[in-house]
């Protein structure tokens, strides 16, 4: 059987294309950054190189979950300021950290030579990553269509709350018919009981496959754990904090699965593709209030 240490040593050895995963949920509050923050972290312990970027554009926090106090956001790098490589955080946990923009940055608008610059940006950090992961905002705002068009993995986090089922729906209805994303990875939070999850899961699949043409995979749940609460106000990972908490083996278990999630070969796999999709599409306002 794999484990964290072993995955490293074999990671180490044989660098690949960069594994892009958006986090998203419709619903506020269900639990996305948490989900982000200790994927990224337990991610890295496999020895992945794991970059966290802060897509929450409204309510960036990711900052605040691992305890880091940006002076720079990439609003600095879209209006030329400063350099994608100033702007990034090493976490004390392992994990490099884009902080959200504040301001207000319109990816649509970008010059050419912006556009390029931002490209060519993350096309030189390409080759210390393996991973991105991008927390989301809530809802179904631009930027959400924009990150999960741009990503390959969906992470669609869930909890047991009507809202919850019925916002996560409505965005795969939005996403999938109107965007093209058509494929979701269920992620179920704050379960009460083991088995939770996979019953949330029925419940989305059964209502999904009658009325929308998605694919969905059900990925594991993440249990409702006072350690979890207690490492935010902390402000560090749960994974690291409390490594042996409950919530800690399940993001554990979830990162083992995600480092088997295909990237794609050959040139696509690359950074900069991933922000070629991100900024070509006309008509989308990357809006950030704060
Ligand atoms: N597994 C869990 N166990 C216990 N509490 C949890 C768990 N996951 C999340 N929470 C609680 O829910 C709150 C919201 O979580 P989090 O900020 O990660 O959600 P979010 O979806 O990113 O929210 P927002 O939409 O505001 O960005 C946390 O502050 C924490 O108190």
């Amino acid at each position: 059987m794999d484990s964290i240490q072993s995955i490293g040593l074999q990671r180490a050895a044989n660098p690949g294309p960069v594994q892009v995963i958006a986090v998203t949920g419709g619903k506020g509050g269900v639990g996305k950054t948490s989900v982000s923050v200790n994927l990224a972290t337990a991610l890295a312990s496999t020895g992945r190189r794991v970059m966290l970027l802060d897509g929450d554009l409204g309510l960036a926090n990711v900052d605040v979950f691992l305890g880091l106090s940006p002076r720079y956001t990439m609003a600095h790098v879209l209006n030329g300021e400063r350099t994608l490589e100033e702007i990034i955080l090493e976490s004390p946990h392992g994990i490099q950290v884009v902080p959200g923009a504040s301001g207000v940055a319109e990816l649509a608008n970008l010059s050419a030579a912006g556009h390029l610059g931002l490209v060519q940006a993350f096309s030189a950090i390409s080759s210390r990553v393996d991973t991105l992961i991008v927390d989301t905002s809530a809802g179904i705002a631009h930027s959400v269509v924009q990150f999960t068009q741009a990503a390959q993995h969906v992470l669609l986090v869930v909890c047991d709350e009507p809202a919850s089922m019925t916002d996560a729906y409505a965005l795969a209805k939005v996403l999938s018919r109107n965007h093209g994303v058509n494929k979701f990875q269920v992620v179920a939070n704050m379960a009460r009981a083991p088995g939770e999850g996979a019953g949330l899961f029925e419940k989305l699949q059964k209502v999904t496959s009658r009325f929308l043409d998605v694919t969905l995979e059900y990925v594991g749940e993440i249990p409702e754990d006072p350690y979890l609460r207690r490492s935010i106000r902390e402000q560090r990972p749960v994974v690291s904090a409390f490594p042996a908490s409950p919530a800690s083996r399940a993001f554990k278990k979830l990162a083992l699965k995600a480092d088997k999630w295909p990237v794609p070969e050959g040139p696509r796999g690359n950074l900069e593709f991933f922000v070629e999709r991100l900024v070509r599409r006309p008509q989308v306002r990357l809006e950030v209030v704060k």
